[in-house]
C-alpha cells in the first residue's frame, strides 16, 4: 500500500498529490471503488455536482473507518448554478449530499465567461470559506484571462486550477502563471482518458522502468508538482495507479516526454 504525499496549498491546508476521479463512476459501483482505494492507499477523491455521486462518495468516506481529517474531498459547482445566491444554495446540496462537515476543496467547475458570472460565484465560495464550510476554494478550467480576473478583483487566490492536463496536452503557459501566483496546478484526465496509453514512447520508456504505461504518464505528473486525479472503476487498475512513488523518470526521459505535447 502507497499513501500517496501531501503538497502543502497556498493556505497551508495539505492534500494528497495523487487521488481518485469519479466521473463516470456510477452510483452503484461508488461503495466498492474508493473502499479499493482506500485500501491501495487513496486519501483524496475528486467528485462534482454533476457526477451524480456525491451522496455515496459521502457514505462511502464514513464508512471507510478512516478518520474524517485523513480523507480530503473535492467536490465541485456545476454551471447552471453560477451567480452568489445559486452557488450558496449549490454548496449546500453538495454538503448535504456528502455529509462529512466541512468539505476539503469547493471548485468553480467551469469559468463559463459567457455567463459573467464567476466572479459573484468565487465571492460564494470565500464566504464558505470565511464562514469555516470549507477549507479550501479553488477553480476548475480556468484560464490565464480569468484567473488575472479572480486576483485582481476578489481577495483569496485560487489554491488550485484543476485543468484538462497530460503528456499530450502540457498547458506550459497556465502552469507557469500558477507557479507565479501560488496556484497548484491539479490534472483532470492524467491518462488522457487511457486513449493514447499504447503511444510507442510512453510504452518504450514503460518497459525501460518496468511500470506500465498508466505509471509512466503518472509518474511524469508527479515529478513536476502536479496533482492528478486519475479515474478507475477496475481494481487492478486503481491499485495499479498508485504504484508511482517507487521510481523516478530520468532527466532525458522527462525531455522525450516533453516532445509529446501537442
Ligand atoms: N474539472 C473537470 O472539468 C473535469 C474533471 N475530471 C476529473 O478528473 C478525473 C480523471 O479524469 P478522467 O476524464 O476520468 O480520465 P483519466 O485520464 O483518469 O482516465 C480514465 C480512463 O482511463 C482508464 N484507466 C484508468 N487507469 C488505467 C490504467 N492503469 N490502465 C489503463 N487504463 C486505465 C479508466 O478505465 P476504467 O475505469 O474502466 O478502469 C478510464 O476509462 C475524473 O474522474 C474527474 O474526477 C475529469 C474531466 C473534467
Ligand atoms: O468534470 C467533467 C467530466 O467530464 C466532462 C466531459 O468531458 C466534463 O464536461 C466535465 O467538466
Amino acid at each position: 500500500m502507497a499513501v500517496p504525499p501531501l503538497l502543502t496549498l497556498n493556505n497551508s491546508v495539505t492534500i494528497p498529490q495523487l487521488g481518485l476521479g469519479m466521473y463516470q463512476v456510477r452510483p452503484d459501483q461508488v461503495a466498492k471503488v474508493v473502499a479499493t482505494a482506500f485500501e491501495a492507499g487513496y486519501r483524496s477523491i475528486d467528485t462534482a455536482a454533476m457526477y451524480g455521486n456525491e451522496a455515496e462518495v459521502g457514505t462511502a468516506v464514513r464508512e471507510s473507518g478512516l478518520p474524517r481529517e485523513d480523507v480530503f474531498v473535492t467536490t465541485k459547482v456545476w454551471n447552471t448554478d453560477h451567480g452568489y445566491d445559486n452557488t450558496l444554495r449549490a454548496f449546500d446540496r453538495s454538503a448535504e449530499a456528502l455529509g462529512l462537515g466541512p468539505v476539503d476543496l469547493y471548485l468553480i467547475h467551469w469559468p463559463k465567461p459567457e455567463l459573467d458570472r464567476y466572479v459573484e460565484t468565487w465571492r460564494a465560495l470565500e464566504l464558505l470559506l470565511n464562514e469555516g464550510r470549507v477549507r479550501a476554494i479553488g477553480v476548475s478550467n480556468f484560464g490565464i484571462d480569468h484567473l488575472r480576473r479572480l486576483l485582481d478583483e476578489t481577495d483569496v487566490v485560487p489554491v488550485v486550477n484543476q485543468v484538462e492536463l497530460h503528456p499530450w496536452q502540457q498547458q506550459a503557459p497556465l502552469r507557469e502563471f500558477h507557479a507565479e501566483h501560488g496556484i497548484a496546478t491539479e490534472a483532470w484526465s492524467p491518462l488522457a482518458r487511457g486513449r493514447n496509453l499504447n503511444d510507442q514512447v510512453i510504452t518504450a520508456l514503460a518497459a525501460k522502468y518496468g511500470k506500465t504505461p498508466a505509471q509512466l504518464v503518472l509518474r511524469w505528473h508527479l515529478q513536476q508538482g502536479i496533482i492528478a486525479i486519475p479515474k478507475s472503476a477496475t481494481p487492478s487498475r486503481i491499485r495499479e495507479n498508485t504504484e508511482v512513488f517507487d521510481f523516478e523518470l530520468a532527466e532525458d526521459d522527462l525531455l522525450a516526454l516533453a516532445e509529446l505535447d501537442s
